[in-house]
């Protein structure tokens, strides 16, 4: 087994600046996670410091002081770092808050920032913070792009050193909860709740457990008939109930450290309550109950729509299945349910409006899903950083509420005042060596758990701060990284579908361009083209989901006026002639767009040619590799795209570039 330590990468630093605070350490609390802190310390001062540091008998003595207080303006996870007189303290309500502050120390410590004088104080945005891997227990990974499980391998639960180093990854940025097993749960996968891998889930928690991280499973809800013999998974069922109450009683014993389970039910093919007829509210509540005497929780994933469209009916629309069938069920839930929202209506798509259902509930706890597995954004083989584009939903105002009404207020607690809440990953990890296959999406994780925990935090300074960590404090390196990371996601969004509009991609396994390849299919996922213009109404005249919104956004969306460009496509056909606010027609916006977009690539190349020699050779010639792939890839991307339209339309690119 070999894995490198991503941003964890230490490397001794030359100067002696910081050496007398990491000569001894006193903690004030023994819990695992308190250990965990010291050793983490330990290991930062010998690995970048060259100093051993010795367990100080008392406060007085340290450099460094984990402290336990009891103060509710830093909580249990939240931590305040201050240095006084040669003397750092760590300061928090409980052992996850001085881990984070250990780690937030580090890292200034590898970014060689100042410690004198230092005085910080941050506690989390969202109280869950999660990373769902979509692993199968063959070792495959579904939409996985960076090599096989480190969790499941030949139907069997995997624990070794690589798990304590991914726990140790994911908590170094915040990470509090994990899923380990894929939503689609099948074979197998449904026995992770039996005796059967008690044993191995149990040791694997117990790693978690030291690193703060709760384990999580993916459930079947058919799990009472697979599994039970019973001939119905009915949630109104008094058997089917006392099947998950002793099924739940079981597990939470067999696991303590077990926060609860992730649910995909009716979507895409998995069982749920509509079989028999009752609501994903009946579902989730005999679930919730079974798991509430253990503290446990039921995410319920809002993912469900109707897959077996017809392409010639206009009217069916997936955008809007969300809201259709989870808004009415508002409030209906258990206080233990929380509802799974992805950013956008469709399925992460390089551009989607901030789904309905954000803004749209208010009385039901709400998880924001954003993928960081570049499954429709570059599968990894692509540099797309994605930070940016989290940055814009968070911020997104819903208007659900005079005040606190954006996504990161919805999702943090703080609109509805809701504790159970937060963001979740579908994570972009493998067993490859770097753990993300391209090197340089391991910003995407990084910056995941980074803004899960500090929504505030800036895309830039978390580009900044990862290459920093990662390639070693070199101005010139982190500059010239964050320049490409920056440029990354909007050079893919020009290069790829225009305007909002989404898919044209290669069906199944969604690389690369195929602008029908989702056009007469039974997804849902149209862009309607003809020789005249193309794009999907959803205004009141076309399918409505636009007033599925808050009224102020509705009425910015339904109307072609006043929809933000980058969205005109996804809410209103428009015909090639158009003229956008830039004055270009939208034909020559397609054409444009995707010419920049492919130069875009060539100079994120450049860029990092600049940086051979300046980082290890071994990441420079795997990203180097990437980034050549993706420059031939973006002009394919392009000219697919400009040729169907120039065929489609017949009016020429102004600037006589060559369209085939
Ligand atoms: C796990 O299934 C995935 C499926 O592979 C993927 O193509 C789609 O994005 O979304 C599904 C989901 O989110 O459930």
């Amino acid at each position: 087994m070999s894995y490198e330590n991503a941003w964890l990468t230490y490397r001794m630093r030359q100067d002696s600046r910081d050496k007398k605070y990491f000569s001894k350490v006193y903690a004030e609390d023994e819990s695992i996670v308190a250990v965990t802190a010291v050793k983490e310390l330990e290991r930062a001062g010998r690995e970048i410091l060259g100093v051993r540091m010795e367990q100080a008998g008392c406060a007085a003595e340290a450099g460094i002081c984990l402290r336990l207080v009891s103060d509710p303006a830093i909580g249990e996870e939240g931590y305040q770092l201050r240095e006084e007189e040669g003397c750092i303290t760590i300061s928090s309500e409980g052992a996850r808050g001085l881990l984070y502050g250990s780690f937030a120390l580090i890292r200034r410590l590898q970014m060689e920032l100042p410690l004198e004088g230092l005085c910080m104080l941050e506690t989390p945005s969202n109280p869950l913070r999660m990373l769902n891997h979509w692993d199968n227990m063959d070792g495959s990974i579904e939409r996985g792009y960076s090599g096989n499980s480190f969790f499941f391998k030949d139907e069997k639960v995997i624990v070794d050193e690589r798990t304590r180093a991914y726990a140790r990854m994911a908590a170094s940025v915040g990470i509090n909860a994990s899923v380990i097993n894929n939503v689609n749960v099948r074979g197998n996968a449904t026995k992770l709740i039996t005796e059967e891998y008690g044993k191995e889930l149990r040791e694997m928690s117990e790693i978690f457990a030291e690193y703060g991280i709760r384990l999580f499973l993916s459930l079947n809800f058919a799990a009472p008939m697979e599994l039970g013999g019973l001939d119905s998974a009915d949630p109104l069922d008094g058997q089917v109930a006392a099947w998950w109450k002793d099924t739940m009683e079981d597990i939470f014993r067999r696991i303590p450290n077990l926060g609860g389970f992730l649910v995909k039910a009716d979507s895409e093919g998995r069982p749920g309550p509509f079989t028999y007829g009752r609501t994903h509210a009946d579902g989730a509540n005999v679930l919730a109950d079974a798991a509430a005497p253990y503290g446990g929780i039921i995410i319920w994933r809002c993912f469900v729509y109707n897959c077996q469209q017809d392409w010639r009916d206009r009217k069916t629309d997936r955008a809007r299945a969300g809201y259709d069938n989870f808004m009415p069920l508002d409030g209906k839930f258990r206080d233990n349910v929380i509802l799974q929202i992805k950013n956008g209506p469709m399925d992460f798509q390089v551009r989607e409006p901030v789904s309905s259902l954000l803004g749209g509930l208010t009385d039901t706890n709400q998880i924001l899903e954003v993928q960081i597995a570049q499954e429709y954004t570059g599968q990894q083989r692509h540099v797309c950083y994605l930070i940016p584009m989290f940055k814009e939903i968070l911020g997104f105002h819903t208007y659900c509420c005079g005040g606190q009404d954006t996504v990161a207020d919805i999702v943090s607690g703080r609109t509805w005042g809701q504790k159970s809440c937060g963001m979740a990953a579908v994570a972009n990890t493998g067993n490859d060596d770097n753990w993300t296959g391209h090197d340089l999406a391991a910003a995407n994780l990084y910056g995941f758990g980074r803004l899960s925990f500090q929504t505030d935090a800036g895309a830039r300074e978390l580009a900044e701060e990862w290459a920093a960590c990662t390639f070693g404090n070199d101005r010139v390196v982190t500059e010239t990284v964050t320049k490409i990371l920056m440029m990354s996601w909007p050079a893919y969004e020009k290069y790829t579908a225009p305007l909002g509009i989404g898919w044209m991609v290669n069906p199944n396994h969604h690389y690369g361009p195929n602008v029908d390849g989702y056009e007469y299919d039974r997804w849902g996922t149209y862009h309607r083209a003809d020789h005249l213009g193309l794009g999907i109404d959803r205004s009141r005249q076309g399918t409505g989901y636009a007033q599925q919104y808050r009224k102020e956004n509705a009425d910015l969306y339904e109307d072609i006026k006043t929809c933000p460009e980058e969205l005109l496509l996804f809410f209103h056909y428009i015909p090639y002639t158009y003229r956008l606010k830039s004055g270009k027609t939208l034909i020559q916006h397609i054409y444009d767009t995707h010419f920049e977009g492919a130069g875009d690539v060539e100079s994120m190349d450049i860029l990092w040619s600049s940086l051979e020699g300046k980082i290890p050779e071994r990441v420079y010639k795997r990203v180097k590799e990437r980034l050549e792939h993706q420059k031939e890839h973006s002009k394919e991307w392009r000219d697919q795209i400009n040729t169907y339209f120039f065929r489609k339309s017949m009016i020429p690119d102004e600037k006589g570039r060559q369209i085939y």
